[in-house]
């Protein structure tokens, strides 16, 4: 994907009032997605303006979110916004500034495999640093599967590494104990986080939101930020480009976070590395970059046309595999008139009732997991269709 970038009007140039921004992330399934609802719902007069970014083809967080009339902008790109300090979501955020009736908040939700600091770096190391505010990172932590070994993901190590605010999540699916065990493995990782326990991610705003955690000290030290910032106003002397990526989005993910780690900590002023535009081939390398890593693919399915309950029943009784971590879809079934929303998170899976009112039927489905079998899983998936409306409207389960 490419998109040129316009610059900021000059009336928008005031770094001390910025556009505040939370970054939420966590991994898979951990309850990003009921936490902007939380937001959307509670924001209390305030104009958020919401950046959802997700893994896999079909996006399905969008129709997820609850809709607050004019008050909330959703922005649903595909891949992911992590791998770069990106055009889209640079993009985006301008969209956002540019708006007329003025937004007071920005959130942007990471997808689950997404490392954090890249997405931070966005808002510090482009000209949005002087067009925003990094507020905080908030973290989700699913209490129910974690573990410190988390997939050998990186990411997900960054995710609580880099979290200003960590909320330990759905706490209702496990013991307290077990709960504080998670909470010291936690403040290993993050020492001084503030350490919060939720369900449905419920969490008072004020504990999260404009909470001046975020420091960028820490990513861009004093001196080297004199030296970012005069590079920012003065390229004549480096070969620095806030305009191009050069970086090998192919590394691997470990190295992916420790360069940008490594660019932080250090003057930009001998740098070849570039906080703008990738001019990679976005179509193709979104969808590899961190799955070459850690091994997450994801399969996305959407038709215009019913699933079989009992076929489907027996896919996830007896085919789905255990590498599919994370599963979300919208199902239309043929023997049933209610839109149906399907999560599956580690083990546990739940499926929800809700009326279509009067939008498109069809079933949306993306499976997310480790070294899947794309053809094998697909041609299961593929079986759980009806070919023939015979049962129609007959009633879930009947
Ligand atoms: N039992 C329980 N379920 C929860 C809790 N919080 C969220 N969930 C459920 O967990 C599933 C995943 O929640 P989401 O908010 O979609 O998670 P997410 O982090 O946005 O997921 P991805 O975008 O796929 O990474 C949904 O079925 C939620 O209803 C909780 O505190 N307890």
């Amino acid at each position: 994907m490419t998109a040129v970038i316009s610059a900021p009007p000059k009336q928008m140039d005031d770094s001390k009032h910025g556009l505040p921004v939370t970054i939420i992330t966590g991994f898979l399934g951990s309850g990003k997605t009921t936490l902007l609802n939380h937001i959307l719902t509670n924001q209390d007069g305030l104009k958020t303006a919401v950046l959802v970014n997700e893994f896999g083809e079909v996006g399905i967080d969008n129709d997820l979110l609850i809709t607050t009339g004019d008050d909330t902008m959703v922005e649903l790109s595909n891949g992911c916004i992590c791998c770069t300090i990106n055009n889209d979501l640079l993009e985006a955020v301008y969209k956002v500034l540019e708006r007329r009736d003025k937004i007071d908040y920005l959130v942007v939700e990471t997808t689950g495999l997404a490392d954090p600091l890249p997405v931070a770096l966005t808002f510090l190391g482009t000209e949005l640093r002087d067009l925003t505010r990094l507020d905080s990172i908030v973290t989700l932590v699913d209490s129910e599967n974690y573990s410190v070994d988390l997939f050998n993901s990186q990411a997900a190590h960054n995710q609580i590494a880099y979290g200003d605010i960590i909320l330990l999540n759905k706490t209702d699916l496990v013991d307290e104990g077990d709960v504080d065990l998670l909470e010291l493995k936690v403040r290993d990782i993050k020492e001084g986080a503030r350490i919060l326990r939720t369900t449905q991610s419920q969490v008072p705003l004020p504990l999260i939101l404009s909470v001046g955690l975020f420091e960028s000290d820490k990513y861009f030290e004093p001196t080297q930020k004199d030296a970012h910032a005069q590079n920012h106003d003065d390229h004549s002397n480096c070969d620095h480009d806030h305009g191009h990526c050069e970086h090998d989005h192919d590394d691997e993910h470990g190295e992916h976070a420790h360069h940008h780690d490594k660019h932080s900590h250090q003057d930009h002023s001998n740098c070849d590395h570039d906080h703008g535009h990738c001019e990679h081939d976005h179509d193709h390398e979104h969808h590899h970059s961190h799955l070459d890593v850690d091994g997450f693919t994801s399969i996305s399915i959407a038709r215009d046309q019913p699933l079989a309950i009992r076929k489907f029943q027996h896919f996830l009784d007896n085919k789905l595999p255990d590498n599919v971590f994370r599963a979300k879809g919208i199902l239309w079934f043929d023997e049933s008139e209610k839109r149906h929303i399907f999560h599956l998170s580690g083990k546990r899976f739940s499926l929800e009732d809700e009326e279509w009112n009067g939008r498109p039927h069809k079933t949306q489905l993306v499976l997310i997991g480790q070294n899947l079998d794309h053809d094998d899983l697909e041609a299961e998936i593929e079986k759980c269709f009806c070919l023939e409306s015979q049962s129609r409207g007959r009633g879930f389960g009947s």
